[in-house]
Parts: structure tokens; C-alpha cells; sequence
């Protein structure tokens, strides 16, 4: 394998990521990296992919969202030939999963890195590196990529967990791979080593790599990816960039601060989403947070003033990424006859 990415050719869509929003450097086209369509497979009785239609960009950070069980990990092992579908069909830069021109275009994170524990890290990357007569010059590179020149020299059992899926992520970089395949990279690591994978990521994606990611974590998703791909039960239920799912999700987070504040409950609740209204008592100042559409609001000060509640303040918030998540895999039987820009019934 080379270090060198091919040759970007066939183009079409514009940047539509959220890495530099105010931008106005003109988008640069993308090419498929990676297409599914209408993939399904089962596992016995359990249907873990059903129809997926996807097609991956190149250049572009995705998270892969999906309570569990949703079929996450299935769609990044078919991307690696790993699993194979039952339907359907799937091509990664033009070949068919697990053939040599795509696993030789694919650098993967999939489960916790197995290392030789007594080796150094950049022994350990040696060998895997020399394995696939890439040169030495390559392991330095990667090393240098994840901050890792320091403790290279040490051996693996020394390192952090942290660190170890940074090595990790550095043998999955070996040869410069166009697509990136990151299972919960970020799993079991403290904050700091959540903080410093997430800029890893973030860098990686503006240096042009296309990184597929799964993630719990949707703070960090928000943070980090330019698209979210969700993930509900086998299907996918939206694929669109962060900002859109956010701005077109339909509903607006509420905080609403009034006296008496327990009183104000019930009324809150005839107006709020099925969500419900929840009381944030974690500071001086308790207020309720509900969901609800723009549209209620004046509906609901009313009901309130005619409850002889005092109204203090009603502050109007965008849906954070988490709030559309679970807007969208709450439940199913949801109306999704009018689903929001980017998603799909
Ligand atoms: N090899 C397998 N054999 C049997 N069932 C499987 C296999 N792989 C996955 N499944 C089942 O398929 C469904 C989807 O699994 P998958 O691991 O893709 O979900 P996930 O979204 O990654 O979940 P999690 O967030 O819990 O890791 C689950 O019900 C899982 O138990």
C-alpha cells in the first residue's frame, strides 16, 4: 500500500460540513467514498440493518448515531467487509467491501487495539508497518499525528488507556487511508482523554480524511462531526449535518423561570412535547425545561398568566444535538409522515 491517497475523480456535492460555517472559500466537490443501498442483514431473528440507503462523502467527519442495539457497529463491519449483507448492495471506492482496493483505502478502530503489551508503541507500530512494507518514516508520521513521539519509546503496558487508543488510532492511520472507521473511539476514556481524541478527529477530518464514527456521546458528535447519520433499530431515520438537524428538527427548547414554581407544572405540561417538563433545581434559580414548537409559546405564557402564575422570563433555545437524537429515537410510532429537512421516514 502506498502512502499516497488516490486520485480524487468522480465529483458532485458541495461542502456541506460545519468545520468553518462562515466560510467563504468556495466548497470543494466530493466523491463517494463509501455507498450503501437498500442493505439489509439479520442476525438470526434480529433484523440489525434494514434498507439502508447511505453514501458516505469524502472529506467529511460522520457520527454514527443509534441507542444500542441499532445496528451501528453492523454498518461500519460491513464497510470492512467484516459482515456480509443479506441484500442489497455496497461499494467502498468503487470496490466491493473487503477486496484489496478497498481494505487497502480503509484504516479501522473497531474494537479495543490489541498490542504487544512488552513492545514499545513504535515497535508495535513497526511491525505493523513493515507487515504491509510501509517504511519506518510512515510509523513517525503516525506518531507525530497523535502527539505520541514522546512515550513512543516506552512500552505499551505503561500506557494509559487513553494513550492506547491513540495508538490505536495511529496504526489505523498507517498509510494514509482516505476513510477512517472509528468504533466508540472514545469509550471508557476519562474527559481529558475524550477532549484530546475529539481534537484528533476534528484535525484529522480537516486534513481531508473521511472519518465514519460511532459515538454515545452527542456532545461530542455535535462538537466534532460535520454529519450525523441516526441509526434507529436497523434503519436509518436522518443523515443530514449537524446544524440542519438542529434547525429543522421542529421543536424549541424552553426554560421558563415563574412563581410558584411548583404550580406551574401542570399548566407547562397541557404544552409541552411528549417529552415532558422537567424542573432544573440544580442552581439558586429552579426554572422548567420543556419542548414544545414556536408556535406555542404566546399559548402558553397566557395559561400560565391565567393561572395566576408570575412569568419572569421564558428564554427560547435551539435544540441541542442530544434534543433531536432523542426527538427522533423516542419512539417510533412518532407521526414521521412529516419529518424534518434530512430525515427520512
Ligand atoms: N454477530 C452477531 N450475531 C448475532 N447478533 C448480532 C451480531 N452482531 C450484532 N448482532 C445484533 O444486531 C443488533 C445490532 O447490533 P450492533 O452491534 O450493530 O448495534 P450497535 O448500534 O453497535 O449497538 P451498541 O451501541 O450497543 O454497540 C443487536 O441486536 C445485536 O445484538
Amino acid at each position: 500500500m502506498s502512502a499516497t491517497r488516490p486520485e480524487e475523480s468522480e465529483t458532485d456535492d458541495a461542502r456541506e460540513g460545519t468545520h468553518s460555517p462562515t466560510s467563504s472559500v468556495p466548497a470543494p466537490a466530493r466523491r463517494s467514498v463509501a455507498e450503501f443501498t437498500g442493505v439489509s442483514k439479520k442476525f438470526g431473528s434480529v433484523q440489525a440493518l434494514h434498507e439502508v440507503d447511505l453514501r458516505v462523502r469524502s472529506g467529511l467527519v460522520y457520527g454514527v448515531l443509534g441507542p444500542n442495539g441499532a445496528g451501528k457497529t453492523t454498518l461500519l463491519r460491513v464497510v470492512l467487509g467484516l459482515v456480509r449483507p443479506d441484500a442489497g448492495s455496497v461499494t467502498v471506492l468503487g470496490h466491493r467491501p473487503g477486496q484489496p482496493g478497498a481494505l487497502a483505502h480503509i484504516g479501522a478502530l473497531i474494537e479495543s487495539p490489541a498490542f504487544v503489551p512488552h513492545l514499545s508503541g513504535r515497535a508495535n507500530l513497526r511491525v505493523l508497518a513493515r507487515a504491509r512494507g510501509l517504511p519506518d518514516d510512515e510509523v513517525a508520521r503516525v506518531l507525530r499525528v497523535m502527539d505520541l513521539q514522546d512515550r513512543a519509546d516506552e512500552r505499551f503496558h505503561g500506557y494509559s488507556l487513553g494513550m492506547g487508543q491513540r495508538l490505536g488510532v495511529a496504526a489505523a492511520l498507517l498509510g494514509n487511508p482516505p476513510l477512517l472507521i472509528l468504533d466508540e473511539p472514545t469509550n471508557g476514556l476519562d474527559p481529558q482523554g475524550v477532549a484530546s481524541m475529539r481534537e484528533f478527529i476534528r484535525r484529522l477530518g480537516e486534513d481531508g480524511t473521511t472519518v465514519l464514527l460511532s459515538s454515545h456521546l452527542l456532545s461530542e458528535v455535535q462538537q466534532i462531526c460535520d454529519r450525523v447519520v441516526v441509526i434507529n433499530r436497523g434503519r436509518v431515520i436522518a443523515d443530514d449535518t449537524v446544524t440542519a438537524l438542529r434547525d429543522h428538527s421542529g421543536t424549541t427548547v424552553l426554560k421558563v423561570w415563574v412563581s410558584p414554581v411548583e404550580q406551574a407544572g401542570q399548566v407547562l405540561d397541557q404544552h409541552a412535547s411528549e417529552a415532558g417538563v422537567t424542573l432544573v433545581e440544580d442552581s439558586d434559580d429552579p426554572y422548567w425545561r420543556l419542548e414544545t414548537t414556536p408556535e406555542t409559546v404566546p399559548e402558553l405564557v397566557n395559561a400560565l398568566v391565567k393561572a395566576g402564575i408570575a412569568v419572569y422570563e421564558v428564554r427560547r433555545e435551539r435544540p441541542s444535538l442530544e434534543d433531536v437524537f432523542f426527538g427522533l429515537t423516542r419512539d417510533e410510532t412518532t407521526d414521521a409522515s412529516v419529518p424534518p429537512e434530512g430525515v427520512q421516514p
